[in-house]
């Protein structure tokens, strides 16, 4: 039997491919991990796989200025040291990252003690954390070729990201029951990234009266982001972040909103669902989720409306015009070639283990 540790962390991209890999892991009779945080929401999301999580002390990687930008160093220095006490109790035969700040004092432990590693990143352009970690890696996965041109020569694989394989079996008439939606009309869902979307949640909110006129709407609106005025509304159901039942609203769906995350879209993707992207924007981030929204738009699989230009209006024309044309959305989106991410990556997995 061969010992793997998984990592990553911080959002929940960070860690819905590392739960995508645990069945083919299992069969393939690996012994598995999970290296997180303390109290991040990978330890939420692991806790019921009943596998062993150990949390060690993290700090953030900012690019903005913050007091704790002091204090920070301190805590990702104590979990180094707690990560390569890890490694030696543990002795895993390879690491998987997926990112986040929480993996690089884990990364550079393995380093420490020879493991080899094995990264993924799921973004067109390398985050920070998996960027201060390449120069460690044996191998580092990616999800995007255009993303093989950032990545030292040799490490770069292109795998594609994993999805959890029981998204793909979701069933209409569960969801239907779980968001108690009176009838079985066509659905649009809206989904804005693992943290919710304030700005997609008060437009979607304004032209809710218009979007049920002719259509079931269930809202993934983030932790703390749920409007109580709204609930019991007919044909309208809003959660928090869904676990189980998010291949069931999968199904039901004709539509969705969503971030441009890229799990999320490769999601949308292997659904085949049509699909407006908002990526989180520049002013918010380095900007990975216009290029991983560009990406799907130019090949036909997403239409794009950027937050800048996000309004009501805007909005409920771009679902009017999305929806009108949904079955050339989902033809180009079925010529799309079948890689099987999960495949190659468990592959390099045994490849770099030594099986
Ligand atoms: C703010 C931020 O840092 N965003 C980044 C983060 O996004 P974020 O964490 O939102 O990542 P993704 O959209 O890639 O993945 C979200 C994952 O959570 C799942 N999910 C979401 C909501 C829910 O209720 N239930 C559920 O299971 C989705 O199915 C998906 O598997 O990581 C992505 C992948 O590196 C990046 O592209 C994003 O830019």
């Amino acid at each position: 039997m061969k010992n793997i540790i998984l990592t990553g962390g911080g959002t929940a991209g960070h860690v819905t491919p590392n739960i995508a890999l645990l069945p083919g892991l299992k069969e393939r009779d690996y012994e598995v991990s999970y290296i997180g945080s303390y109290d991040g929401i990978e330890k939420k999301l692991i806790e019921e796989f009943g596998i062993p999580y150990y949390g060690i002390s993290s700090g953030k990687l900012r690019r903005y200025f913050d007091l704790k930008n002091f204090t920070d160093p301190l805590k990702v220095i104590k979990g180094y040291s707690e990560a390569v006490k890890l490694m030696k109790q543990l002795k895993p035969d390879v690491l998987f990252s997926k990112g986040g700040f929480v993996t690089v004092p884990v990364v550079l432990a393995a380093k420490k003690c020879k493991v080899p590693i094995i990264i993924h990143e799921s973004d067109m352009t390398p985050g920070l954390a998996n960027r201060i970690c390449t120069p460690a890696a044996t191998k580092v996965c990616c999800n995007f070729p255009e993303t093989l041109g950032h990545l030292p020569h040799g490490k770069a694989v292109l795998t594609g990201s994993p999805i959890r394989k029981e998204l793909l079996q979701g069933n209409r008439q569960d969801a239907i029951d779980f968001c108690e939606f009176p009838e079985d009309r066509q659905t649009i869902m809206i989904i804005g990234g693992s943290m919710g979307a304030a700005a997609i949640n008060k437009a979607v909110r304004d032209i809710l009266p218009e979007l049920l006129k002719d259509f079931n709407v269930v809202h993934i609106c983030g932790k703390g982001k749920t409007e109580p005025d709204l609930n019991g509304l007919p044909g309208y159901a809003q959660f928090e972040y869904i676990k189980k039942e998010l291949s069931d609203i999968f199904a039901l769906s004709d539509l969705v909103i969503s971030r441009a995350g890229a799990n999320s879209i490769c999601e949308l993707l292997s659904l085949k669902k049509p699909n407006i992207l908002i990526p989180l924007s520049r002013a918010a981030s380095r900007g990975d989720q216009i290029l991983n929204a560009h990406s799907f738009e130019r090949q036909g699989f997403s239409a794009v409306l950027e937050e800048e230009s996000l309004t009501s209006e805007t909005l409920l024309s771009k679902i009017q015009e999305v929806y009108a044309s949904r079955d050339s959305y989902i033809a180009k989106m079925s010529t799309g070639s079948q890689a099987d991410p999960i495949h190659k990556i468990l592959d390099l997995i045994e490849e770099c283990a030594g099986k």
